[in-house]
């Protein structure tokens, strides 16, 4: 069905010993959308994204993607399904280029060869994608820098294009902006953009409401644990318990 969602979260739980931090959580993300994930500290935002990237098994409740229910938790099934989250799969190797860095990535996507490490470094078609990912990611130009003397704002774009080499459908990304500055910040809402333009559909969980209002199609706001409401920026502005949640949070008071 053409209006069927990519992403399906239906009564999901997670809970540590009493605690449910997930409380039978229900959102949904439609393919092609830029979709953010807000609520107020300690709300289980980090915790859900573990749960859809498959890092944390739930204890209740269903994650469809694509109308498959994914039913084997662990992050290698949830790649492979194209659920993908930045920098869980593969992290940067400080000490190698840049271009290094996505050839190996590319390379990990390519299952069951031996000695994966020494071929990747040699193999030119490898390298050919890893210069497309490259420009794809905003770093053209770079590849031949040592990873580990990037800004922070560019690793973070490394650790984008290293999500990208599992060739996702979807990308989660959490706290993409964290400790970046505004210009940091301006290139990485960029970079997200223009991956929305290009079809990848993107679930994002973000604390800088100014990124969150210009980024995303549709909200999702969880407290405690549950969803509360989805809509689109306006709608979630308007909501009364939207507000309510963070009442007393000036800084969203003030970007609300
Ligand atoms: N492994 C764990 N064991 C016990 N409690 C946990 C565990 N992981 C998270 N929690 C608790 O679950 C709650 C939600 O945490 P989580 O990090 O998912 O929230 P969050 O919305 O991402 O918070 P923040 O916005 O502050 O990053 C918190 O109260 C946290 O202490």
């Amino acid at each position: 069905m053409a209006d069927e969602p990519l992403l399906k979260v239906e009564k999901l739980v997670k809970r540590f010993g009493a605690l449910a931090v997930t409380d039978e959580a229900s959102f949904e993300v439609r393919g092609g959308e830029i979709h953010a994930l807000i609520g107020p500290n300690g709300a289980g935002k980090t915790t859900l994204i573990h749960q859809i990237s498959g890092a944390l098994r739930a204890d209740g409740g269903r994650i469809v993607f694509d109308g498959r229910e994914l039913r084997d938790a662990g992050i290698a099934a949830h790649v492979r399904a194209g659920l993908v989250r930045s920098y869980q799969i593969t992290s940067i190797f400080r000490r190698y280029s840049v271009l290094d860095n996505l050839a190996l990535a590319l390379q990990a996507r390519r299952p069951g060869r031996p000695s994966w490490w020494r071929a990747a470094l040699a193999d030119e078609a490898l390298y050919a994608e890893a210069e497309a990912l490259l420009a794809q990611i905003g770093l053209a130009g770079q590849g031949g820098r040592i990873a580990g003397s990037l800004a922070h704002g560019e690793q973070r774009q490394l650790e984008v294009g290293l999500a990208l080499a599992a060739r996702p459908r979807l990308l989660l990304l959490d706290e993409p902006m964290a400790g970046m500055g505004p210009d940091e910040s301006e290139r990485m809402v960029e970079l997200l953009q223009s991956l929305r333009l290009q079809g990848l559909t993107l679930l994002l969980v973000e604390h800088d409401m100014d990124a969150v209002f210009r980024l995303a199609d549709r909200i999702s706001t969880l407290v405690s644990g549950r969803v509360i409401a989805s809509g689109t920026a306006q709608q979630i502005r308007a909501h009364p318990e939207v507000v309510k949640a963070y009442l007393g949070d000036e800084a969203m008071e003030a970007a609300l």
